[in-house]
């Protein structure tokens, strides 16, 4: 069986690769060679998914050569270094099944991930793999289950059919662009979230955030053609629960400390921020005022009982 090739040694990255080496060969590229080094001598990756023991069927690479040997290709770097890493190798890349594993917005175009992937490598099979899915959990052999979204419906469901694993269970679905809008317009609602739980606003504040945010989430994708009852299953609806109710959640906690009016290390990736600003930002007619809250909270010229001002003020509508 040909590898499955994981570009990204990031946490979702190294959970990928974890769970698809215990039924066959991953090659698991990270760009820093030392890095590769060392996980391929102490079979783990700490300083991403710390605790995690790489089965043996999992090869770390230092060079991006080792990818031409494998089938699909699974991008597991940050939305706002795709088109980089994608220019980057691109001859690398040439002729495999590309799978994005990002969430989010190109804050510089308002592209999500396959838009850029045609952009910079026209002609190549895309798919996104998206939903409900913290790395620990994978990495752990934690159920956990995944939208596979493919505008080809054929390579849609070789690609399910090839990356689902005993705890990976993929569901197909051609609609790429209501995926794509679940997964990273969920990251600004947990944002929003994490602010108000922070805050001491309550658990009822958060619930009516998360089904205005949901709303939200609707609008936007709806008005841009996506299919509702993608929102409505596990790339928007189900990765909803899941990041607005867990300090897992790297979006979330960034809300928490905004909440707390706390600093959080600008190290760590949290899509939620730039899809924020590039969705905020783009003239698309669609009234997010959740999401321009967030903006307003991250870029400090809203505070938190000015934000919540704001959306308690706003006109008296129908649901
Ligand atoms: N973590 C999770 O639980 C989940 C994450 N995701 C999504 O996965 C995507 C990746 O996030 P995650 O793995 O968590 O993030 P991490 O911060 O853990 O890892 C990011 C990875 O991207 C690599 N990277 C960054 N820039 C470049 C570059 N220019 N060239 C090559 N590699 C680069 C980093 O390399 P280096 O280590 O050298 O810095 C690192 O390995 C995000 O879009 C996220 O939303 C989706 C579901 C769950
Ligand atoms: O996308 C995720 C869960 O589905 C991971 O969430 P964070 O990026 O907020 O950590």
């Amino acid at each position: 069986m040909t590898p499955v090739g994981v570009l990204g040694a990031g946490a979702f990255g190294t959970a990928l690769a974890i769970s698809m080496a215990r039924q066959g060969p991953v090659t698991l590229w990270a760009r820093d060679a030392g890095h590769a080094r060392d996980m391929a001598r102490t079979r783990e990756n700490p300083a991403r998914l710390p605790g995690a023991r790489l089965p043996d069927a999992l090869t770390p690479a230092a060079d991006i050569a080792a990818l031409a040997g494998c089938g699909p290709i699974l991008l597991a770097v940050p939305m706002q270094r795709l088109r980089q890493v994608l220019a980057d190798h691109r001859d690398r890349l040439a002729g495999h099944p590309l799978v994005a594993c990002c969430k989010g917005i190109e804050l510089q175009t308002g592209l999500g991930p396959l838009a850029v992937i045609a952009q910079v490598l026209p002609g190549a099979t895309a798919a996104l793999l998206t939903g409900p899915s913290f790395a620990a959990d994978i990495a752990r052999g934690l159920p956990t289950a995944l939208t596979l979204a493919c505008a080809d419906a054929d390579a849609g469901r070789a690609l399910q059919a090839r990356l689902s694993t005993a705890n990976l269970r993929l569901y197909r679905s051609t609609d790429t662009l209501g995926a794509e809008l679940g997964g990273a317009l969920k990251n600004v609602i947990a944002i929003a979230c994490g602010a108000v739980i922070g805050a001491g606003l309550g658990d009822s504040a958060r619930a009516a955030l998360m089904t205005r945010g949901y709303a939200e989430m609707q609008r936007l994708a709806l008005a841009r053609g996506a299919r509702p009852e993608t929102l409505a299953g596990l790339s928007g609806f189900g990765d909803l629960a899941l990041t607005c109710t867990s300090e897992l959640s790297r979006n979330y906690r960034l809300g928490l400390a905004l909440g707390r009016g706390e600093g959080f290390d600008p190290a760590i990736t949290v899509e939620g921020a730039a899809t924020a600003r590039a969705v905020a930002g783009a003239d698309h007619g669609v009234d997010l005022p959740i999401t321009d809250c967030v903006v307003g909270l991250l870029d400090g010229t809203l505070s938190m009982s000015g934000a919540t001002e704001t959306l308690l003020a706003r006109p008296l509508k129908e649901e």
